[in-house]
Parts: C-alpha cells; structure tokens; sequence
C-alpha cells in the first residue's frame, strides 16, 4: 500500500517521492533501483522497461514526470528473491532501496513528507550471498585488474588479478601479464571482471581486454589508487602494515584494494568476512589457456555445461565446498611434485580403506555450507538456519576428528586435515543446538527458533502471549451469552486491532440503550458490523507486548550467538577448509576405486609415458550404453630424455584419434589435481602448459574465421611451448586448400621438434606428413587400427605403431546415411582420382564420369552376406552351463567377433 503522503500530483513538477528517487537512483547509474513501496519493490522509467522485458512482468504508468507519463513494474517483497536471481543471471546489478524509518515518522513531519529511504546493498553477480543465487558447488568470483605503468619485467606495464567471493571469503591476489591474463581469467573464472576505466579505453590494453573470456565492466580509476591500496587494506584487516599478509607488489596491492572498495560500496556498510589475501605465486599452477580450457571442455562443455565435462565426469564430493575446491584444483593443477605426491598419498590411503572412507563420506555429507552460513550472518542477512548450519557443521568436524584419529598414522594431508578440524570450538555447537528448536523458520524477524525450555523469560513471555489468545476465545464466548448473538466472533486486523463483528441484522441490538458504552461502534460493512471494547483494547496491548517482547529476547539470543560465531571466525574458516580438503581426498578416492584409476607417477623429468589410459568422459558414456573403451598407450619421453618426442596420428574419421589425444592432456592434469587417473599406469613429468588446438569453430563474434582461428591458436602455441610442455594438435591446416594447410602443419611439425622440443601428439589426415619419421628422430608414426568388413569399415579404436594406408572417409560417409547414389558415385570419383592425374582431377572427371550416370544408374546390390558366424558361436552355448565368468567371457567373445568379422 502507498503511503499517502507519496501520491503524486499530475503536474510537471516532480513529486517529493520522484525527487527522492531521482537522487538515489542518480547515485546508482549503473544498476536497476529496487524502490521499496510497502510490500513491493518498485522500478521506473528504464529501469521499468528493462525489468519488465527481463522478467516478463507488467510494465504500468504511475502519474508523470516533467509531463511524460512514468513507466513503472514492481516485484512483491516475498518474490524479490526469484526475480532477483533471474536479473543477476542475465547480469544485470541491482541497487535495493528500502524505507529507513517507519511511514508513521515521516507523517509526524508533516503532510508531504517521504518515508526516508537508502540503498542499503547492491546485488551484483559477483558480490551476491544468498543460498538461492548461489550454486553450492561453484565458486562466485568477483575479479578485478590492475596495471601498473613500467613495472613489469624489462620495463613493461606491469599487471596483476585480484579475486574475492565475498560468500564463502576466499581472497586472492596474483601477478599476471598481457600473454597470461586470458589463461588466469579463465581458470577464476568470475562472474564479474572490473577494471578501470580509463583501461577499457587505452589503445594498448583496449582491445585485449575486449577479448577475455569474461567481459570485463568499468569502476573509477580512483577504486586502483595504489597510493592509498596498502592502508586501505591493512584498515580493513586490523592491522598495522600489511608486511604480515606476504609480499605484495603495488600494482597487486592495486588489485586487492579496488576489489576490497568495490565489496564495501556494493554491501553499503556490512562487513564482508573476507579472509586475508592469499598471493598466488607465479610457476605454481599448470597454465592453461582459455582456447584449450574450453576445447578440452575441463570445466563445463562446450555449451557451458557441467554435465560432459571433466568435472562433472569426476566430482563425487559430497560437500559444496568439497566441489568448490575440487572445481579450483582442477581449474588450476600444480606443479610442484611434493604437493601432488601429498595430495595423491591421501587419496591412496582412501582408497585402501573402503569402510572408513564411506563411513567418513556419510559424516561429510551432514555437513552444511559453513562459509556460506559464516559469511551472511557477517553480512547481517543470516537466519536461524544459518546458525544451525555453523552448529552441524561443527559438530561433524568434531565427530570426523575423533574417527579419523582413530586410524593410527596418516598421510601428512590427512594429518593437517585432522588439525584443521580439530581446532572446531565444540562449545559453541553445543549451545547453538541447545538454543535452536528443531524445526526452524527461514528468517529470523518472525521469531519462533528458540527451542522451549531454554531461556526462561521467553518462555514466560510466550505463554502470556499464548495465554491472552485463550482469554480472546473465552471474551468471544462470554460476549456471545451475553448479547445471545452466536454468530457474534472476535477478530483482529492492523487497522482496529481485536474487534467483535456481527451480522448486520443483530448490529442494531448492540447500538441500542441496552448494550450502549459497553460495545463501541466502529465500522459498517456489507452485511456486518464491527465493535471494540475498553477489554479487548487492553488486551490487545498486553498480547502485542508480550508478543514482541518475546520476539525482541529471541533476536537477542540470535545476535548473542551470531556474535559468538563471528568472534569464531579463524577457527571455523579452518575446520571448513579442513572438511573441504577431506572432502576432496575421500571423493578421488571413491572415484578412483569405482572406475579403476590408478595412481600415477609425477615427478621432475621429462617423462611422458601412459599405459592403457583412457577417456574419463568417453568411457562413462560408452558405459552408460553397454560398451566398453579400448585403452591405449603412449610413450612421449623417457624419463631420462632431453627432449620429448612427437607422435603423428593418422587413421580414418571417427576411429577415435581426437579422443585419443584428449586423453593424455586430461591424464596429465588429472594427475597433477592429485587425482588418480584412467589408466593402468602413469609415469609424468609434470607439465607447466598445456596446449591444445584441437575442434574448431568461428569466433564471429571476433570477426575470426575457423581458418584464421585455428592459425592465431597455433602460433601461440609454436611461440610458446617449451620442453617441459604438453602440445596436443588436431588436425592444422585442414581448413585451408590442401597444399597450404599441408605446408603449413609440415613446418609446425618440424619446430615443434626442433625449437619447442615439447611432448606433443599430433592428428592428421594428411598421410604425406608420414614422411617425416625418417627425418626426425623424435617423431613416431601411430595408427588407428581398422578391419574392413564387407566393404564397411570396423573401428577397432586400437592405436598402433604405423601409418594409416587410407581414409576410408567415405565408408564413414555411407555409415553416416549418405544417399546410396552418393556413396557410389564417391567411390567412382575416388577410384579414378587415385588413378589418374592428381594434379588436373577435374579434367580426368569432366570426361570420364559423367554426373548423371551415377544419379540414373540403380543403387549397386546389397553384397551378398557372408555366412554370419555369430550364428552357430550362440548354438554353442548353452547358458545353464555356464558360470557367471564364462558367461561373461562368452559375451566378450561374442562382441570380438562381432567387431573383428574373420
Ligand atoms: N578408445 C576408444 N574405445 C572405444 N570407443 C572409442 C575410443 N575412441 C573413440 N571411440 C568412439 O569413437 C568416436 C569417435 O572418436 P573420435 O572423435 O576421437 O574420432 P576421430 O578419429 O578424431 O574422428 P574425426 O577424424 O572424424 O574427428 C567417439 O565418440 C567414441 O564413441
């Protein structure tokens, strides 16, 4: 309901509420103002079009401005969340304006005074808290970048990455440099980018900053001050210099401090719980660049989905954080072999204990969100279920410090896990599960989530509440003897409070002498009539009072123990990172053992050596249907090479050569998350980048053609790569005339043989760069193997030492349902191609083969079927004999022979 004092004059002149709300939302440019009215939030002008179009909600006019009518839309307050979800989704900012102080004080002031009101918080995708607008298993960043002029190496601007999720804390800051920065914002991967203005509109930086992977906003220059960025910090942190946090240099300080600004504009006044910055440093992390981050469909497919990608084929956590940091190992693998081997030694342990580990997994899976709860009561936006959360949380860390100390000596990870735990102030959990009732409502200004019993105030509070709504029931009984009117019924709204209403025939009677000043008239409706009394009004006091008093001693054990919990923040910061790391050891482990992986070897050299390894996602979905997946091998380098080797893959479409290749790049950085991997062994030396050029598809947007894209990818990576990197190349050069793009991937061969000297594996169809084995000592020529089968091709999917002999493109053709008349005509055209003249083949085909010969003449016969010998192998069996392993080993014999037709 609009307060009367808002409603608008018709005129030019703009109303007192339209002045206010012009200057917030003059404040506010960049974001939709949420106004609040009453129950609703309400938008105007712009922001009115563009919520309504976004939501799908009415778009309405409200009085006018400057004589122009006023488009308007509003959201109801108790369905805010949901619109606001989908506004953030689509990337919208919203400013929430709400009344700071009750409608009856504005009205005190006079007539046409506005309620006050501010913006109390401005949601953005990356600075957003709710559990509803957060995935559980995905990190929200928000990111920002700094330059700094002539402080790179050699003189060069120097730039670094800051990044903060103000849910669960996490602060990290990070130099970075103009070839690196697509690769790092990639792997934060934020849902917001912010850098300075005056950045996006530099000549240098413009356009590279245009071409990120997220589209990066503007903030003032002023929010990168690296003047004031080191004060600004160690204010916010409590501390005097920021010497203590590490060694930052002062463009990321820059960084860390635009960011830091942007959280507190964004939460107007409420303290984000953030922990400390953490510096990444540089030659940690295996580098992988955007292109192949996405090629290789790591973090999510192709289409932007989890479900397909490696992540998803591996995340078994049962824990949000547990998926979070899954999600950030393996967006960003280690190099350094001590930590994998740590890593990799808590997995193992898991694995070798199987009753433990679900027993473990059963406990963390009870575990609620302890940063997202931790960081919205920070936030002053938590409930009771949010304290709960904290409660649980804890008392599972508890409980899984005492088992896991049960199992004598751990794996150095296990051991710092058990001390992150440990340090759980148990205390506290017992009294937040002492306060709570069991069953507890969403927020908290309602009240009813302290549980009876516990504080005896409220309790007596409650039951004069409780009690005095007895008393109502006996008034209305009494009144009803009384008057001798039955259907007489006490009732309460906000605006009489409790009052008696009775059919309009009986109303009469309580006017008259009889009942006079005993019943005071208050108000006719259709059919009723509406009385209070001096008792009702009394108690009507008495029951608010109570009421709120029990109300206000409930918040007051709230914030009582939601300050408890904030004093509480270090010791709850670690026993999440502690369940967190738990979490991800017990789930590889699960993982590891329900799909067969092994434990690889990581280590300096430069070894590169797989033994049946397989494709993570590939054999999940052949599983799904059935079918199982041919392991393969490939040996890139020993591990006392200088150098790596090359391997040329040549065989047919579809025989599953990019699959092959793909695998060993996602071996690699499987291994080095400290994961086990899909292979019976693995030996590596760990890999600091990782290229790939492998799919390809127009960059429109970028004005890049597949050609060109494919180009600009392939020379990053020959100007790039270097011995200890791993190169996977798909097809180059395919999408140009044949003779350039054989040219073409001839000399990228060569150096990256002779310059770059990577581990690589390298896809073709072209059959000629077979050649080079006999050139270059570190090239292996590998093969897919084929039958042939009546014509058809059989993909035996095996990769073997050797050259492919042919295509066989156009039995993929007719597999793939090409008409009949093409296929044969296909084969006419190649016979000849291959016999005649390469050079001039149009001429040989204009004479020899007229088109319309093949489309009149009669699709060729079936060929005649060979006698099948699936056949008498099944007369053979006789399934009541069989035990359930020869029946197994039947059924694979049955399909070899199915895919190997002798
Ligand atoms: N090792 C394997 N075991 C079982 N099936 C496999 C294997 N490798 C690939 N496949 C199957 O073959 C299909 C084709 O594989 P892939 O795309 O790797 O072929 P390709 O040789 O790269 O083909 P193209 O040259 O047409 O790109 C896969 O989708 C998968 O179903």
């Amino acid at each position: 309901m609009l307060d009367t004092t808002e409603s608008e004059a018709a005129g030019a002149r703009a109303t007192p509420m339209m002045e206010q709300y012009l200057e917030l939302k003059a404040a506010h440019p960049a974001a939709l103002l949420f106004y609040r009215m009453g129950d609703f939030y309400e938008l105007f002008f712009g922001d009115a079009e563009i919520a309504a179009r976004a939501l799908g909600i009415t778009l309405t006019k409200r009085g006018k401005h400057l004589g122009a009518d006023i488009p308007m839309c509003g959201v109801p307050i108790h369905a805010a969340g949901d619109y606001l979800q989908k506004l953030i989704a689509l990337g919208h900012r919203v400013a929430v304006c709400e009344q700071t102080e009750d409608p009856a004080e504005a009205k005190k002031r006079g007539g046409r005074s506005v309620v006050k009101r501010d913006v109390v918080r401005i949601v953005t995708p990356g600075t957003i808290t709710e559990e509803t607008l957060l995935k559980a298993g995905e990190g929200n960043y928000l990111a920002t970048l700094a330059r700094g002029r002539g402080v790179g190496p050699g003189g060069a601007d120097g730039l670094a990455l800051a990044w903060v999720d103000i849910s669960t804390g996490d602060f990290r800051v990070a130099a970075t440099d103009r070839q690196r920065l697509a690769a790092d914002v990639a792997r934060i991967d934020p849902r917001e980018l912010l850098v300075a203005d005056t950045l996006l509109s530099d000549e240098a930086l413009g356009p590279l900053l245009r071409a990120l992977p997220v589209e990066p906003g503007p903030l003032p220059a002023a929010f990168f001050d690296g003047a004031t960025a080191a004060t600004k910090l160690a204010a916010y942190f409590g501390v005097e210099t920021l010497d203590g946090l590490g060694a930052f240099s002062r463009v990321e300080l820059s960084a860390a401090a635009a960011a830091l600004a942007y959280v507190e504009k964004t939460q107007v006044g409420a303290r984000a719980p953030l922990a400390r910055p953490q510096r990444e440093s540089e030659g940690t992390l295996l580098s992988v660049d955007a292109a192949t981050r996405a090629n290789l469909e790591i973090m999510r497919t192709m289409s932007g989905e989890r479900r397909g990608s490696l992540l998803g084929a591996i995340d078994r956590c049962v824990t949000g954080a547990g998926s979070r940091l899954l999600a950030a190992r393996l967006a960003g693998p280690v190099t350094d072999p001590v930590e994998i081997g740590r890593r990799l030694d808590a997995v193992e342990r898991f694995v070798a204990m199987p009753a433990e580990r679900a027993d473990c997994r059963a406990r963390l899976a009870r575990a609620p969100d302890l940063l997202r709860a931790l960081s919205r009561l920070a936030l002053d936006r938590g409930g009771p279920r949010d304290l709960a959360a904290i409660g649980a949380g804890l008392d599972v860390a508890a409980g899984l410090a005492e088992d896991l100390a049960g199992l004598g000596t751990l794996p150095d990870e296990l051991a710092a896990v058990i001390e992150l735990i440990s340090s759980a102030p148990v205390g506290l959990a017992t009294r937040i599960g002492a306060a709570l009732a069991d069953e507890l409502p969403l927020l908290k200004r309602d009240g009813g989530f302290v549980r009876a019993g516990h504080d005896g105030d409220l309790d007596q509070l409650r039951a004069l509440r409780d009690e005095s709504r007895q008393v109502i029931a006996a008034l209305q009984g009494s009144y009803a003897a009384e008057t001798d009117i039955r259907a007489l019924k006490v009732k309460h709204n906000n605006v009489l409070g409790y009052f008696i209403e009775v059919p309009q025939v009986h109303g009469e009677r309580l006017i008259s002498a009889e009942f006079a000043g005993r019943y005071i008239h208050r108000q006719t409706m259709a059919g009723a009539m509406r009385f209070v009394t001096t008792e009702l009004a009394e108690l009507e006091a008495k029951i608010a009072s109570a009421g709120d008093r029990a109300l206000q001693r409930e918040l007051g054990i709230f914030e009582a123990l939601a300050s408890e919990v904030l004093a509480a923040e270090a010791p709850i910061r670690a026993v999440a990172e502690g369940l967190a790391r738990l979490d991800v050891a017990a789930s590889l482990a699960e993982l590891a053992e329900a799909s067969d992986w092994t434990r690889p070897v990581v280590d300096r050299s430069l070894a590169f050596e797989i033994e049946g390894g397989r494709h993570p996602v590939v054999e999940e979905a052949l599983r799904r249907n059935g079918e199982s997946f041919v392991p393969n091998d490939c040996t890139l380098g020993g591990a006392e090479a200088e150098a790596g080797r090359i391997w040329l893959v040549t065989g047919p479409n579809m025989a599953g050569k990019s699959t092959f290749l793909r695998q060993n790049a996602l071996i690699a950085l499987l291994a080095q998350t400290g994961s086990f991997v899909p292979a019976r062994r693995a030996h590596i030396g760990v890999v600091d980048r990782l290229f790939s050029r492998v799919g390809a598809a127009d960059d429109l947007a970028r004005g890049r053609s597949t050609f060109m894209v494919e180009m600009v990818e392939t020379a990053a990576i020959l100007n790039q790569a270097t011995a200890r990197s791993l190169v996977i190349l798909d097809e180059i050069g395919r999408g140009t005339a044949t003779f350039d793009g054989l040219s073409i991937a001839w000399a990228a061969i060569e150096h990256l043989h002779e310059a770059n000297r990577s581990r690589a594996l390298f896809a073709t169809h072209y059959h000629e760069l077979t050649a080079l084995a006999q050139r270059l000592d570190r090239l292996d020529n590998a093969t897919v193997r084929v039958r042939e089968w009546q014509g058809d091709v059989v993909f035996l999917h095996e990769i073997v030492p050797g050259a492919a002999d042919r295509s066989y493109g156009i039995q993929v053709a007719k597999l793939a349902g090409l008409p009949p008349s093409v296929v044969a005509r296909a084969r006419a055209v190649l016979e000849r191609l291959e016999e005649g003249d390469r050079k001039s083949p149009a001429a040989t085909l204009i004479d020899d083969l007229p088109l319309f010969a093949a489309l009149r003449a009669p699709p060729p016969a079936p060929a005649p079927s060979a006698v099948d010998p699936l056949g008498p192998a099944l007369d053979a069996l006789n399934p009541d004999e069989l035990t359930p392993r020869e029946a197994l080993e039947a059924l694979y014999r049955l399909k070899g022979m199915r895919a190997a037709p002798s």
